[in-house]
């Protein structure tokens, strides 16, 4: 196949039609969020009171802010890594190469914004630049995706990912036509996924943190709450950096406006909601309700962190002693299959550890608003439909045996359930 020719695969997200509706849904669900925590009834399901003029959204100041945080992050990929891992086989046999060095990049970017703090950098005044930083990212996010789907007019068919490649623009300008667009050997989807916007969201976190700090007095045990389960998630994502390597983001989806927009706006803006919430609608939270919650966060994350690192384990090293006598199932290509264990439970155990701990980071924001609970439901869809996906793609690799393994293992996220 040429990259001019058309692939073949089946189309996603409700094809053109569908991923239109998404180019416009997706910002605008953003900026209503952004808006509604904001807002005195912080209502989930109303239109917004008012709607910004342009004066409120755009402002240079906050594009500086924005590259000069891009700038920092690009920056701390290109630093010495303590590991350069193997992405997996490519359509030309290929592999690349690929820094490991998340974890060091959010240690760095704390003591550097340790020290800004220290010497007056004014991090309690972010929340109130959410809005026209938001705006900056989106308008970055349209045309970093154009430069891509032109960057990938002229790549070579080896490099194109499978589904973004339908021959309709609009379609592949979402999906990411490029499979792994790179400057050199600088990553972008790779640097995107793990970078800007995770670290952006803890320090979004922080700055609501110490903004509340300013307007009450001190945080308020909510706040910290929501802080510090996000933060161990972040720093987990960072800390096992090397996993995403082998996750469908970047093995099967091209680099387009829905991971560019995800990564870089949707993560940071939406994914820090509840401390929005909270700065702008403070909650009671007694002790006794604090340390139930924590009890819920610790369960998920011990689903979540059990399910990824006993896959992971089984995958690097089937005979390490932690993995070696569970079951498994043989397929044609050579890799087994886990069918006990988390993966003998359901199909997806770390999607059901990823679900618990989106609860307990909405939980903290009380029962009275629907607003915070936005990420659980929103996670709830995106992760039925990546379980589909998943699906799909498992059947297409491993055949007969990917039904052998759907026979023993029935449930696909929560057990008796779905
Ligand atoms: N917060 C967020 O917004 C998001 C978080 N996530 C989280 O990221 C993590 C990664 O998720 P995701 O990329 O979807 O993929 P998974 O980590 O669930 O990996 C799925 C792959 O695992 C392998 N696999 C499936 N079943 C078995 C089995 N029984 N035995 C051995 N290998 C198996 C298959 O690949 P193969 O056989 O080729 O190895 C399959 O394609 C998850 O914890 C998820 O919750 C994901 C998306 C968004
Ligand atoms: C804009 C749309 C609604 C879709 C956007 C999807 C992206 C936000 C997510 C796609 C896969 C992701 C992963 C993570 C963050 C969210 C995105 C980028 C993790 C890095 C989160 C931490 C986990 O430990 C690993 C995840 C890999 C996939």
């Amino acid at each position: 196949m040429t990259s001019r020719e058309a692939s073949q695969a089946p189309l996603e997200f409700g094809g053109p039609l569908g991923v239109a509706a998404l180019l416009i849904l997706l910002p605008a669900t953003m900026f209503h969020l952004l808006l509604a925590a904001r807002s005195g009834p912080a209502r989930l399901l109303a239109l917004p009171a008012y709607l910004p003029g342009l004066e409120e959204l755009w402002s240079p100041w906050a594009l500086l802010l924005f590259f000069i945080w891009l700038g920092l992050q690009v920056a701390l990929y290109l630093l010495p890594a303590r590991k350069v891992a193997e992405g997996l086989e490519l359509k030309d046999k290929s592999r690349l190469r690929y820094p490991i060095n998340g974890f060091q990049a959010l240690v760095l970017t704390a003591l550097l914004m340790g020290l800004g703090v220290s010497v007056g950098l004014p991090l309690g005044a972010l929340p109130g630049m959410l809005l026209p930083l938001a705006f900056a990212t989106t308008l970055t996010s349209f045309i970093f995706s154009l430069l891509l789907y032109a960057k990938a007019l002229v790549a070579p068919a080896s490099a194109l990912a499978p589904g973004g490649n339908s021959g309709n623009s609009m379609y592949d300008f979402f999906l990411g036509r490029e499979l792994n667009p790179r400057l050199g050997s600088f990553d972008f989807k790779y640097f995107c996924e793990l970078r800007p916007g995770l670290i952006g969201w803890v320090f979004i976190n922080l700055a609501l943190l110490m903004q509340e700090a300013e307007l009450r007095g001190s945080p308020s045990l909510a706040m910290w709450l929501v802080n510090g389960f996000q933060l161990l998630y972040v720093g987990d994502a960072l800390w096992y950096e090397e996993s995403v390597l082998t996750t469908m983001d970047i093995i099967h989806d091209g680099f387009g406006f829905m991971l560019v927009f995800g990564d870089l706006a949707w993560v940071p803006f939406t994914y820090s909601l509840q401390a929005q919430f909270l700065l702008y609608h403070p909650q009671p939270l007694g002790l006794p309700m604090a340390l139930l919650i924590c009890l819920l966060k610790a369960i998920g994350y011990y689903i979540f962190r059990g399910a990824n690192s006993q896959k992971n384990t089984f995958r690097k090293n089937p005979s390490d002693p932690s993995v070696a006598g569970l079951e498994t199932i043989p397929t044609a290509t050579g890799r087994r299959l886990l069918v006990s264990g988390w993966w003998g439970m359901v199909r997806h155990p770390n999607y059901l550890g990823d679900l618990i701990m989106a609860l307990a980071w909405s939980l903290p924001c009380g029962l009275s608003h629907l607003l915070p609970y936005f990420y659980v439901l929103y996670f709830t869809a995106l992760l039925v439909h990546r379980e589909a996906r998943d699906e799909q793609q498992c059947l297409q690799k491993y055949g007969r045996a990917w039904q052998e393994y759907c026979k023993r293992v029935p449930y696909r996220i929560i057990p008796y359930v779905y």
